[in-house]
């Protein structure tokens, strides 16, 4: 930053997916979520420092060079549905043009790959994959497979997955209100067919059938065999999908559980991830006091200190995160 100051906006972030499982990132405003979703496809901002590593497949994320994001991570291996949709849909083309541009762009079939890519889909969907509709099915899910004139089709195929009314794939974004720019990013994203999915606040601006709607897609993306992130402030929609929870505070994670546990029993272990479910309305809707701390002004010790009822003059050192929570009076998981 200019006058040489730092923003430290994700620190030490530790955590792995595997293929099949969905892994809920939640947290407030601006602790992290977004920059951590933008390092793993190279994102960030020119002036950004990122060190480490993200391995996806054997590639390293972090390390890899723009030309190989570009052309084999970026909506290939890695899908985005990025959190302020509308900024990211190209305003001077209809949703139905973007999404059959994608299909192009993500179904260039390399010499020998179409015959590979038709056999892996018999093997997954049956001999029917020349009908029309399963064929659009198949298109969709396994991009190399897609015929040229079904593109219209699989265009269509993941708009209807999207929840993306069909008689509006022909406006342009600023004929979309929120939530269906929200849900034509979704079907851009779906695609691909990507291995990993990453979704910035999918649900944003939507009612709650619609919510739940969503989620359920994306939940049906990870049982297909594929990683979720899932980043939200929508811990309802967090519940009904995730496997695992990963709870940020301050550019850190500090806690990371099972779903069930963390919004069940026992419930969460940090003080930070208990005061987050007790605001929800639906239970003591009481809100966590005071405010996160500035990132260019991070403390030594324990960040959620200050707003902590725990706290004690051991949080002046930083807890490390050990055995999934990162608190020096962390509640036992055997309460
Ligand atoms: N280009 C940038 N330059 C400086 N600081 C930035 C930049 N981008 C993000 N930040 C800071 O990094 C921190 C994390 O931002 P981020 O967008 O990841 O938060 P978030 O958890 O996604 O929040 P929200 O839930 O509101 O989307 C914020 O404090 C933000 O101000
Ligand atoms: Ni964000």
């Amino acid at each position: 930053m200019p006058g040489g100051r730092h923003v430290a906006a994700v620190t030490d972030a530790d955590f792995d997916l595997a293929p099949g499982e969905c892994l809920a990132l939640v947290g407030e405003s601006g602790c992290g979520k977004s920059v951590l979703a933008s390092a793993l496809l190279g994102l960030l901002p020119g002036n950004a420092e990122a060190s480490g590593s993200a391995l996806l497949d054997g590639v390293d994320l972090l390390a890899a060079d723009e030309r190989t994001l570009a052309r084999t991570v970026r909506g290939r291996r890695v899908g985005l549905v990025p959190q302020s949709p509308a900024a990211h849909l190209t305003p001077v083309r209809t949703v139905r043009a973007q999404l059959e541009e994608t299909v192009r762009a993500l179904t260039t079939v390399r010499r020998g790959g179409r015959r590979a890519a038709a056999e892996a889909a018999v093997r997954r969907w049956g001999p029917r994959r020349r009908d029309g509709r399963v064929a659009a099915e198949a298109a969709v899910r396994e991009p190399n497979f897609v015929p040229r004139p079904d593109r219209p089709a699989a265009a269509e195929a993941a708009a209807g997955r999207a929840a993306f009314p069909l008689d509006h794939l022909d406006r342009y974004p600023h004929e979309l209100s929120g939530g269906l720019a929200q849900r034509a990013a979704l079907a851009l994203a779906l695609v691909g067919g990507a291995p990993l999915l990453l979704a910035d606040e999918p649900t944003t601006g939507l009612d709650r059938d619609l919510v739940d709607r969503t989620v359920d897609e994306l939940r049906r993306h990870a049982d297909d065999g594929r990683g979720l992130l899932l980043i939200t402030h929508d811990l309802a929609a967090a519940e009904r999908i995730a496997d695992r929870v990963a709870v940020m505070y301050a550019g850190r994670i500090v806690e990371t559980a099972d779903a069930r546990r963390f919004f069940g029993a026992p419930g969460p272990r940090h003080p930070y991830a208990r005061g987050l479910l007790d605001a929800l309305p639906d239970r003591a809707f009481t809100p966590v006091p005071g405010l996160p701390p500035e990132l260019s002004a991070l403390p030594d010790g324990c960040a959620f200190a200050p707003r902590c009822d725990r706290a004690t003059d051991t949080c002046a050192t930083r807890p490390a995160l050990r055995a999934g929570v990162a608190c020096h009076h962390a509640e036992t998981t055997h309460a």
